[in-house]
């Protein structure tokens, strides 16, 4: 047995979103965001779940807090609702919403926590969307203002601050593919979104810089690794463009100030253009304290012409499968982070997500043995390990999520959580990958 341990100072966390566990959807003042629009329109979301209670953590953060000081992490990540803050996304603050959030920071603090914050997770005030959303590059100044409202509230108090999550979900997933809020499906669109987004971005990191305020400032991007099935030049560019799709497209502007020019023609080719006005590009690529990556799966590619956006179809090579039908390649996760490092430097990485969904059940006894859970946070951090022990500068790891919550498109019918929410009673059970990774923690390590 060879024994998995991780240095001192490496951060445990755990992550959540506003939309997906607060709930209290009209509550002290909040706005509508797009994902309540969304959710309340019947057949976008499985069963037509929506958000408007989801775990009520708005009431129940206290039991949040409780959890996450039994489990031993050092860090916890969740959002901050911009239509909490900005009801009609710009304009009056709501005091209410800035109180909020205050408890949630202080509790957090009081158990010995810090709090690490994501900025924009998705939930769009509705006015701003009604007004063209990210598309108009009047939602980026908007942001800016939300940002700097966030900033002076909770100057030294939170220390991490991430400005946007997963900008490939915010503009791909939500405006090409059109499965997520608002749910277009207009490639030029997606491209607008995700430049305005890095746009915003690197404009709240000027401002963060600006003010002085205390602590590091980062982004996340949701990473995959898809590998060519084959040597072949065609399977090999094939695959490459569906990576860069989710990887290069936002890491070279964020690392480098540039796009990536294959993609640049590619897209074009699909009558899609970058609207870069000058200046954007040194905007976006404001130099950042650190680069948070989602990971969840990963897979291989070959060439299949006309098949999807880049000519590229996924192979299956019988890969374990999670419940959201992703590839259980923990081997992904060592190979991204590798690549990460090698192409974009010491900039301190945060695995800020990484985790599985599967079916639970919830015993008489309020247990759920997630076996596979359990075996796919075990099998990633080994790999977190290997990462560390051939020199990236791997920091930390946010588990998702401490809860089951409203997994966007999929609703409450799939499971993320280390935590089992009863979504009658409200009631959290700690499933048995949490006593895991609670015995990971004390133990910063366990043997394989
Ligand atoms: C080809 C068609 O595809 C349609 C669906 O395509 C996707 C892709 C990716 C996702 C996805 C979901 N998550 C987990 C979340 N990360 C942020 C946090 O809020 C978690 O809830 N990451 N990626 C969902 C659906």
């Amino acid at each position: 047995m060879a024994r998995i341990h991780f240095p001192k100072d490496f951060v445990w966390g755990t992550a959540t979103a506003s939309y997906q566990i607060e709930g209290a959807y009209q509550e002290d003042g909040r706005g509508l965001s797009i994902w309540d629009t969304f959710s309340h329109t019947p057949g976008k979301v499985v069963n037509n779940d929506n958000g408007n209670v989801a775990c009520d953590s708005y009431h129940r953060y206290e039991e949040d807090v409780a959890l996450l000081k039994k489990l031993g992490v050092k860090a916890y990540r969740f959002s901050i609702a911009w239509p909490r803050i900005f009801p009609n996304g710009t304009g009056e603050v709501n005091e209410k919403g800035l109180a909020y959030y205050t408890k949630v920071v202080d509790a957090l603090l009081a158990a010995g926590i810090e709090p690490c914050v994501t900025l924009y997770h998705w939930d769009l005030p509705q006015a701003l969307q009604d007004k063209g959303g990210w598309d108009n590059r009047d939602t980026i100044q908007a942001f800016v203002k939300y940002a700097e409202v966030i900033f002076k509230a909770f100057d030294g108090k939170i220390k991490q601050w991430i400005t946007f999550n997963e900008t490939w979900c915010v503009s791909f997933l939500s405006n090409y593919i059109g499965a997520h809020a608002p749910g277009n499906t207009d490639l030029q669109l997606a491209v607008n979104v995700a430049h305005h987004c890095m746009v915003a971005h690197g404009e709240a990191v000027k401002i963060f810089r600006e003010l002085g305020v205390q602590g590091e400032i980062g982004t996340t991007h949701n990473l995959s690794w898809l590998e060519p099935y084959s040597t072949s030049p065609e399977d090999q560019a094939a695959a490459h463009r569906h990576r860069a799709y989710t990887n290069e497209w936002f890491m070279e502007p964020t690392f480098k100030g540039s796009y990536p020019q294959f993609m640049v023609d590619w897209f074009k080719s699909k009558g899609a253009e970058v609207p870069v006005l000058p200046g954007d590009m040194e905007t976006i690529s404001q130099k950042i304290d650190f680069i948070g990556v989602n990971y969840y799966s990963g897979g291989f590619g070959r060439y299949k012409k006309d098949e999807g956006l880049f000519d590229c179809e996924q192979v299956q090579l019988g890969f374990d499968k999670t419940y959201m039908d992703w590839n259980v390649y923990p081997d992904g996760l060592y190979k991204v982070l590798s690549w990460v490092h090698e192409e974009y430097g010491d900039t301190p990485i945060y695995i800020t997500e990484n985790g599985a969904c599967y079916e639970d059940t919830l015993t008489a006894e309020n247990k759920v043995h997630d076996v596979l859970r359990t075996a796919y946070y075990r099998k990633h951090f080994i790999q977190c390990e290997r990462l560390i022990e051939s020199g990236v500068p791997l920091k930390g790891y946010f588990a998702w999520s401490l809860l089951d919550n409203f997994e966007w498109a999929e609703g409450y019918l799939k499971r993320f959580g280390i935590v089992y929410t009863n979504y009658e009673t409200l009631e959290r059970h700690p499933k048995d990958s949490y006593y895991f990774i609670q015995d990971v923690i004390r133990n910063n390590g366990f043997e394989a």
